[in-house]
């Protein structure tokens, strides 16, 4: 009797655990003053350029920052200069609705696409007040891609928080053979975090200081 209780108050615990990490990063990172982004995400930027994938990379799915997350524009208007095919995602429902179809199953209902986009500029607001390609964008996926992949928290592992919409877990559930570069600054590095059996790992993350291999 008391086993069967023991499993709905560990995953009730373990969810208020992640609430609360999530809580002490979105605090953090709004305390990082603007320059201190910039600086950082500067150095961010610089390491994704001269990483060891960048060179032989075509297709790289980039994410329009949000907030004080690591700004990685920079990088992707180097990557669409050098001719590489650069995409953002939407996770608006009435654009997938329109693009896709309509919802048929479950993981549907947290659904993100990538849209190619061919200048940095043309982006609307989308959903959560996130920049999306704009209507001159077409969908684009599953091919072979490098994906930027933002985030409140992550452990050295490759384990990452995001803000809770299971977005990037479902992508990732879909198209296991993308490459995961995970985008962020060193204080949203944690020793280790707790994970739900949907987390997808990243292969890598790039700090202002370090690149971490998984
Ligand atoms: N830049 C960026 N784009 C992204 C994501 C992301 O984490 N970052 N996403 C990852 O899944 C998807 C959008 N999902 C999101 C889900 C929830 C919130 C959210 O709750 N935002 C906070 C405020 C954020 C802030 O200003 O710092 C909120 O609305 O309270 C944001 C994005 C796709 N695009
Ligand atoms: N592949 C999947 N299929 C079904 N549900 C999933 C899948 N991946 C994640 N989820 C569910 O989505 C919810 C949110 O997941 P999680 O807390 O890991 O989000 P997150 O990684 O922080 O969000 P995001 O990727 O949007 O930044 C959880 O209840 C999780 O079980």
């Amino acid at each position: 009797m008391e086993k069967r209780q023991d499993f709905p108050d560990a995953a009730l615990t373990q969810e208020k655990a992640r609430q609360q990490i999530r809580a002490r990063h979105k605090a953090w990172r709004m305390e990082l003053p603007q320059e201190e982004v910039q600086e950082k995400s500067r150095k961010i930027c610089e390491r994704l350029a001269a990483s060891d994938w960048y060179h032989n990379s075509a297709v790289i799915y980039g994410y329009y920052p949000l907030g004080a997350e690591a700004d990685c524009l920079p990088f992707l208007a180097q990557a669409l200069s050098d001719g590489k095919t650069v995409a953002l995602p939407v996770t608006s429902k009435e654009r997938l609705q329109r693009d896709c179809g309509q919802v048929k199953r479950m993981q549907d209902t947290h659904r993100m696409e990538f849209y190619r986009i061919r200048e940095l500029s043309r982006v609307r607001e989308g959903a959560f007040h996130v920049m999306e390609p704009d209507e001159s964008c077409k969908r684009i996926g599953g091919e072979d891609a490098v994906v930027l992949v933002p985030g409140l928290v992550f452990d050295r592992k490759g384990n990452r928080y995001g803000y809770g919409g299971g977005y990037y877990d479902r992508y990732f559930a879909r198209f296991p053979k993308l490459s995961r570069m995970a985008v962020a600054f060193e204080g949203q590095i944690e020793e280790q975090l707790a994970v739900l059996p949907t987390d997808v790992r990243m292969h890598r993350i790039y700090t202002e200081e370090r690149e971490y291999r998984i």
